[in-house]
């Protein structure tokens, strides 16, 4: 039992050692456990501590690497910097100067400033004390005004009776001037429809020797003209026509005596105006001028269509006038339009509405004749040129037309040709030159004896010009004549000529009962125009009161009491009457001829008859 127990006991002995060895077994196990996962901890730990390591190395060397880049930019950076300060250094110097200078200038303004300040206050005192001045001036002129309204009201009271006595004296205005047109007409007429002028050329510059054969030239028109190969009376021959012009007689001279003609043209009357003489006598001067002529050079065509034009201008306000204009040339008895090359049976009429579209048109007609000049061998001193003026006139307030038309003819050269020394073409020319100059004068001397057979027919020239030489017609010659001793025997034929055609009508206008009726009508005619030039004055004297009217708004009223339509209407406004140019198409020229003759407004027989048998129509058809 002894043992049992002590073999039990050692038995639990055992076992509680063999229990506390299992348990220290098992704490060694977990403690070899936790140390093999220490260890493995540890080999994990030195792995990342050799990669962090690495990871160390790298970034110190990248450490490195931006050290030096940042070292190196910064030693740039401090460069730059320094030069910068440097720059500013210099700025700041510069912007110091500156200031300096400003500082300066500022106080040198200012002085400135201070004077002009000191002379505008002694300026804006003057200009106080001058409008004090003024002030007391306005008062006085203010006074000095209702002063002078009460005057004006004082003359406006008297002014309604005078204008209703001018209105009065207007209306029979008109009548007057009816009666001065009547009595131009007739004047005209007592003084016969032909009129001859006569001009002499001057010498040319490059004429040395100047033996001339005008002995001498009276202020009545009577020229003496001598022989130079039979000296004293004997060859001394006097010829008597309207007037003569001298070789210094300009060309405004000329139109002056023409002018009145002109004038006749628009009140309806049909005109024609020759240039006669031998080649060279100046025909072309007088009726053109010279080529590139000036104002005072332009020839009696531009002289009268502007005088056509500054008429009809001042007539506007009563009457609307519509020109055309035809230019053409008789060569051999042919007919050309010198404003057109298209073959048209009749000659194109050109509406023209200043004396620049007349230039224009004339140029164009000349350069053409000189063209055939050229190839024809002077084909211009051997043709006439014809420039036609129509003038067609409507009374705005009657509607009365008017119809005028006017010729202004250069004539072929009237010298004489042997016909023993020239032939064939010349000849020719020379036969046609002589029918047409002839039967001019035959239907002029025809007229001028009142011939009931006049020949118009025998030459192309009498046949276009039928309208205007016959019945109411004025006809105007001007004889041109060459001073020089070669051209003696030329000028006398001319004179002849002349004379044949002047003298007849001359001899039956210069009876002495006809002179005291004309010179009754000229004074008749010169107490009208005072009695007209009168009542003009008083008209605008009137009319300046009246304009005085919006300055002085007392008088107002009474200005509107006057019927100023009625002065309107009086015959002194009358007078000024309208062109409306606008009418005609100026791009196609032939509209105005159909314009002329497709109106409504039927013209006076005589007028429809000028017109139908214009100087156009008998053009032949080429
Ligand atoms: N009044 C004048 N003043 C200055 N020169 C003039 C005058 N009249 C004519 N002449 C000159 O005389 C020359 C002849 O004139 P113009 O050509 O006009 O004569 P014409 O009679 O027309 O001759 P043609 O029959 O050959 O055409 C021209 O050189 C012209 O410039």
């Amino acid at each position: 039992m002894k043992y049992g127990y002590i073999s039990l006991y050692f038995s639990h002995w055992i076992l509680t050692h063999l229990q506390t060895a299992n348990s220290k077994l098992e704490e060694q196990e977990v403690e070899k456990q936790e140390l093999m996962k220490l260890v493995k901890e540890n080999e994990k730990n030195i792995l990342e501590l050799a990669a962090m390591r690495q990871e160390l190395d790298i970034v110190g060397m990248v450490h490195k690497f931006c050290s030096l880049e940042m070292e190196a930019e910064a030693k740039v950076a401090i460069a730059i910097l320094q030069l910068k300060i440097k720059e500013l250094e210099c700025l700041l110097a510069d912007s110091n100067n500156k200031v300096k200078e400003l500082e300066a200038s500022f106080e040198s303004k200012c002085q400135s400033w201070t004077m002009k300040e000191k002379i505008y206050q002694s300026f804006i005192d003057f200009q106080f004390e001058a409008m004090q001045k003024l002030r007391s001036s306005s008062e006085a002129i203010k006074q000095e005004v209702l002063e002078t309204q009460k005057r004006y009201s004082f003359e406006f009271n008297h002014l309604e009776s005078k204008l209703k006595a001018v209105t009065d004296a207007a209306g029979n205005y008109h009548e007057v001037l009816k009666e001065n047109h009547k009595l131009f007409s007739e004047l005209q007429d007592l003084k016969g429809n032909i009129r001859i002028y006569c001009q002499i050329r001057l010498f040319l510059p490059g004429q040395t020797v100047k033996l001339s054969t005008i002995e001498n030239i009276s202020e009545n028109g009577q020229l003496v003209i001598a022989n130079p190969s039979k000296p004293g009376k004997d060859g001394q021959r006097s010829f008597k026509f309207n007037k003569i012009f001298g070789p210094d007689a300009t060309q405004g001279e000329v139109f002056a005596d023409i002018q009145p003609f002109v004038k006749s043209v628009v009140n309806g009357y049909n005109v024609c105006i020759f240039a006669y003489g031998q080649t060279g006598s100046g025909k072309t001067y007088t009726m053109t001028g010279p080529t590139g002529a000036t104002e005072e050079e332009w020839g009696v065509n531009y002289l009268v269509l502007n005088h056509l034009f500054k008429v009809s201008q001042d007539r506007k306000s009563n009457t609307v006038y519509e020109v055309a204009v035809q230019m053409v040339e008789i060569y051999n008895e042919q007919v050309r339009d010198l404003l057109s090359s298209d073959a048209v049976p009749e000659a194109c009429m050109h509406p023209v509405i200043s004396t620049s579209d007349v230039l224009d048109l004339m140029d164009i007609g000349f350069k053409n004749r000189a063209v055939s000049a050229t190839a024809l061998n002077a084909r211009s001193s051997r043709s006439h040129s014809i420039v036609t003026v129509h003038v067609r006139g409507r009374n705005v307030k009657t509607g009365t037309v008017l119809y005028g038309n006017l010729h202004l003819i250069d004539l072929a050269g009237s010298e004489r040709v042997d016909r023993s020394e020239v032939t064939g073409h010349r000849l020719r020319e020379a036969q046609h030159i002589n029918k047409s100059l002839s039967s001019l004068g035959d239907v002029i001397f025809a007229l001028a004896k009142k011939s009931p057979h006049v020949p118009y027919r025998n030459s192309k020239l009498t046949q276009v010009l039928q309208s205007s030489l016959g019945g109411q017609a004025k006809t105007i010659m001007l004889v041109q004549l060459n001073p020089d001793a070669t051209s003696f025997s030329e000028s006398m034929s001319t004179l002849k000529f002349a004379e044949r055609v002047s003298g007849v009508e001359l001899g039956a206008a210069q009876s002495s009962k006809e002179e005291k009726d004309v010179r009754e009508l000229l004074e008749q005619m010169a107490s009208l125009k005072d009695k007209i030039a009168e009542k003009d004055e008083e008209i605008r004297r009137l009319k300046s009161l009246r304009d005085l009217k919006p300055r002085i708004p007392q008088q107002q009223q009474l200005y509107h009491k006057f019927d100023m339509g009625k002065l309107c209407s009086s015959a002194f406004l009358h007078f000024r009457l309208q062109t409306d140019h606008q009418r005609l198409d100026l791009q196609k020229p032939t509209q105005g001829l159909k314009a002329l003759r497709t109106d409504s407004t039927q013209p006076s027989t005589s007028v429809r008859k000028s017109l139908s048998s214009t100087s156009i129509s008998p053009f032949p058809r080429r």
